[in-house]
Order: structure tokens, then sequence, then C-alpha cells
């Protein structure tokens, strides 16, 4: 059962726009409160970035989008809410006085977070007649991307409240990390400030530009710490004596020291001026939302990596990505339970993602591959070999592909697949798939494959169980009264 089925989002610029997707597009209602003349315009925007960035993150079949309803007053945005998000501008006055309006709207079991950066949640719900549901849930952007949501109550906040928000946070694909004690900035954004003051200085000081400082970062260390943070990358740079070594090391560095963290730039005017004309050079004529693009490729590309990581197991935000992922097929049942079939199943929607173009600006082969063993799994699932099915020790396996490319696939291009039953005996089935184009349904590439049905423990064939051979009977009946596709049974070479 899910904890939050409605959202409010109070505040919808950057932080409050990207949380409206977050939550949408994990199948939840939200209402929206922000005077702002263009929000509806903002948000729409936002959410087509969002929506292009989940088709390139995941093929597994998210929920329908929740309903956006852009609300006249705050109290009629959250009145419905499970869970509330405001993301005003950061001042203590005004959020202390729109937590108050939201208390005083919202339902008494409503959890009521806050985006804040930095500002301490005993401060902010200090106002509040019911204090025990507020608590800071402090996002990075793009937060329909970034996984991470800082939770951290004050001094009235009830543990359930923290307990349910991890759960929230869970249900919509975020991993909810308790910060045990109240401290401003909190944990992320206390380490941001110390490495921003230090690079503030290095510009000042033209020790280097803005561009080269970012590439300092993106070129190195900020390719670590997408993956390993920053203590257990110190580990190994400790050699095989490990973190202790590291400390000896390089402990004593830190008292010469290299940094002017306690100084703060005078941010002058002049100072401004550089920094903005350095920027404006490094951003070359892009706009905001161009860079939110490219950001959200690089992004999608770092995650579906890392998914792949340790082992195939997931490592990191990769891991998180996987096992919502596979939420989302669980909840996503036997996709098509009446399917059409009086014609080939038409099982996987996707969009070219930047992860899959390779030199010649076009879908590389082993992505066609994995299109191919999406669609593969997405038939299983359909005969009732899903998750449970293969944890119980069965399965199928592929042992025979055979691809043709026939048009290219570019970046951001829609794809669907279709699938025909070819034959199946107890343990076998081939079949043929295609790759089309979303538009025009132009066939891309074609593949001709043949699965075993194993059993897993032992790792030998054997025949699949009545209910799996009644469905996929069914399917191969209905199948073969289609005509035969062409190129089946092609073999490499052939004439044509
Ligand atoms: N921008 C960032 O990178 C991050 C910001 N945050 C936090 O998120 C919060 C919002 O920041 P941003 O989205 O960056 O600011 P923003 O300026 O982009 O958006 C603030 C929005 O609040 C609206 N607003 C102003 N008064 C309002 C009211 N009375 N009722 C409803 N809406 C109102 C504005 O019209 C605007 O759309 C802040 O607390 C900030 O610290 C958190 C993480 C990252
Ligand atoms: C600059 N900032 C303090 C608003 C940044 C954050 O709060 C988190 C982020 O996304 O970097």
């Amino acid at each position: 059962m899910s904890l939050v089925k409605k959202a409010a989002c109070i505040g919808g610029g950057v932080i409050g726009g990207a949380w409206v997707a977050r939550f949408a597009l994990a199948g939840i209602d939200v209402k929206i409160f922000d005077p702002h003349p263009e929000s509806e315009r903002i948000i729409n925007e936002v959410m087509a970035n969002a929506e292009r960035a989940y088709a390139m993150l995941t093929m597994a079949p998210l929920p329908p989008k929740g309903m956006l309803t852009f609300c006249g007053s705050l109290a009629e945005a959250v009145a419905d809410a499970d869970w509330v998000q405001e993301s005003v501008p950061e001042r203590l006055d005004l959020k202390r006085r729109i937590l108050t309006e939201i208390d005083a709207a919202a339902r008494a079991d409503a959890l009521i977070g806050s985006s804040t950066s930095g500002l301490l949640p005993t401060e902010l719900q200090a106002q509040m007649k019911h204090p025990g549901r507020m608590f800071v849930a402090h996002p990075y952007n793009p937060v329909y991307l970034l996984p991470l949501v800082e939770l951290v109550g004050g001094k009235a906040t009830s543990a359930a409240t923290i307990e349910r928000a991890q759960r929230g946070a869970e249900q919509i694909g975020m991993k909810g990390v308790v910060i045990a004690k109240e401290i401003e900035a909190f944990v992320g954004d206390r380490l941001l400030e110390a490495l921003w003051r230090e690079a503030l200085w290095l510009v000042h000081d033209n020790i280097c530009d803005t561009e080269t400082l970012d590439d300092v970062i993106r070129y190195s260390f900020g390719l670590r710490w997408a993956q390993m943070g920053l203590f257990e990358t110190y580990r190994i740079a400790g050699g095989e004596a490990g973190m202790r070594h590291f400390l000896a090391q390089f402990g004593p560095c830190l008292k010469w020291p290299w940094t002017k963290l306690t100084d703060v730039v005078d941010l002058d005017d002049a100072l401004v001026e550089k920094i903005g004309t350095q920027s404006d050079r490094q951003a070359a004529g892009r706009s905001i939302r161009e860079l939110e693009r490219i950001r959200d490729e690089n992004l999608v590309g770092i995650m579906q990596a890392l998914k792949g990581g340790n082992g195939g197991k997931g490592w990191g935000a990769g891991k998180l990505l996987a096992d919502f992922e596979t939420k989302l097929w669980a909840n996503a049942g036997g996709a098509q339970r009446s399917p059409d079939l009086s014609a080939p199943l038409r099982l996987v929607n996707t969009k070219v993602s930047a992860a899959w173009v390779d030199y010649n600006g076009h879908m590389t082969e082993h992505r066609y591959l994995q299109l191919f063993g999406d669609t593969s799994d997405a038939l299983l699932r359909m005969i009732g070999v899903d998750f449970t099915y293969v944890e119980a020790g069965h399965s199928y396996y592929t042992v025979e592909t055979h691809i043709r490319h026939l048009g290219e696939a570019k970046l951001g291009q829609e794809l669907f697949t279709t699938v025909q039953i070819i034959a199946v005996d107890d343990i076998r089935i081939r079949y043929f798939t295609k790759i089309h184009d979303a538009a025009s349904g132009k066939v891309l590439a074609t593949a001709e494959q043949l699965m075993l049905h194993v059993d897993s423990n032992a790792g030998k064939s054997v025949a699949a169980p009545a209910a799996v051979r009644s469905k996929l009977a069914g399917l191969a009946d209905a199948h073969a009264k289609l005509e035969q596709p062409d190129g089946l049974g092609r073999h490499v070479g052939q004439k044509r």
C-alpha cells in the first residue's frame, strides 16, 4: 500500500518544480501553489525535461503519470495531500509563515517537508501548532534524477514522522538519509560550502578561472565521488594499509594548512562580474534549459553505468535505481493482461538515451541486444516468468540470437518493440522481435531468438510447468495465423 498518493508542492521554482516531477513520475497526483505568474509554464518545462530524462534512465514500466493541478491558494493545494513539500525562497521569516499556513490547512496526518538548504528545523517549526509532522527534506538539484534526500528532524519532530518520510522517499525512488542531529546546512551543504568557498578564493586570486576549476573536478575526483564518496575513496588511496595509513600520511597537511577555509571572500561587484563573465564564456551560449538537458543525459549515463557496477549487482545510486526498477516491474504485474493476439505483441516503449549513442552518432550495437533482451523479459513476464518465478529456481535462458540492422536510431528517437512467437515446445520458445521507429512504425532492426526453460540451480534445461506452457501455447496458436515475418530464418551472408 502506497504511503503517498497525493502530494502538494508549495513553491515551484528550481527545486519545487523538480519535486513536482519526482512525485508525478512516481504516479502521485500533485497540487501546486506558487504565485509566480509564469509558474505553470516553468513547471511544464521542468516536467518535459524530467520525462525526457526518465525515458533515457529506465525501461521499467513507470506508473501512469500523476495529475498536476495548479491551485489559486496554498490551502487548496495542501488540503488533501499526504506529503506537503515547501520549497519557497531561503528566508526564515517567509518559510515560518508558509509552514504555519500549511500547518493550519493540511490534514492532521500529512507529512510536511521543507527543502531548506540550511535552516534548522527547530526554528522552522517554532510557530506551528502541530510541529511533530514537520521535518527538513533537503534534496539535490535536479530532484527528479538525484536520489538523495537528507531527512532532518527538529526538537518537536516525531520519530514516526522521520520513519514515514523515509518510506515515502523510497516510494518515489529516493534514498532518505536520516541526519542524526540538526545542524545548519546539514551534511551535504556543509561539504559543498567548504568547496565553494575555496573555489571562490582560487578564482579571486587568479590561480585559475571557472572553467579550469570545473575541469579539475570533472576530470578527476568528481568521477570518484559519484561512485564511492570521500571516505571509501581515501581508504583505497591509503594503499594496502588502507585508511590508517592514509590518515598518517595526509593528516599533517591539514594543520599546515593547505586551504583558506576560515576566510570568507568578499563577493564585491568586481568579483561577481569576473565570475559572471568567466561563467558566460564557459557556457558558450547554451541556455540554462540546454545545460540542464546535457546535465541530465550525463547523470543518466552515470547512473546506468553504476547500475551495472559491482559485477552487475549495482553500486551506490545505480543499485538504488536497480532496486526501484525491480519494484516498478513487480507493481506492473503481468503487463498486458489481455493482449491483442491478432498482431505481434507490442511490449516495450523506449527512447534512445545519450548513453546508447556511439561515435557514429546512432544507437550502438549492444544496445540493440539490450532492447531485444528487455523485450524477452517483457514476454516472459507475460507468461508468468517474473521475479518470484526466477527466485524460486527456474527461468528461461537465451541460447541463440540473430540480429539484423535495417535502419538507424538517433539520440532521443522514440522506439517500440513487437514480438511474434514462431514455435514453442515444452522447453523451447522461438520468437521474432522487431524494433520500430515509434513515429513511422518503420522496422529498424529484427532479432530471431531461441530461449530454453532451465532449472537454474541444476544449470540444465527442463520442461516448463503446465501453467507457463499453456500461456505460451495460447500465444503460439494465435501467432501461427499471422504472416511469417520477413527475414525469419535468415543467416549471415545469405542472398536476398
Ligand atoms: N536551487 C538549489 O540548488 C537548491 C535549493 N534548495 C532549497 O529549495 C528552496 C527553494 O529554492 P529554489 O527552488 O532554488 O528557489 P527559486 O527562487 O527557484 O524558487 C522559489 C519559488 O518560490 C515561489 N514563492 C515565493 N513566495 C512564495 C509563496 N509565498 N508561496 C508559494 N511560493 C512562493 C517563487 O515564485 C519561486 O517560484 C530553498 O529553501 C533552497 O534553499 C534545496 C536544494 C537545492
Ligand atoms: C546551493 N545550494 C545550497 C542551494 C545547494 C543545495 O542545497 C544542494 C544542491 O543541489 O547542491
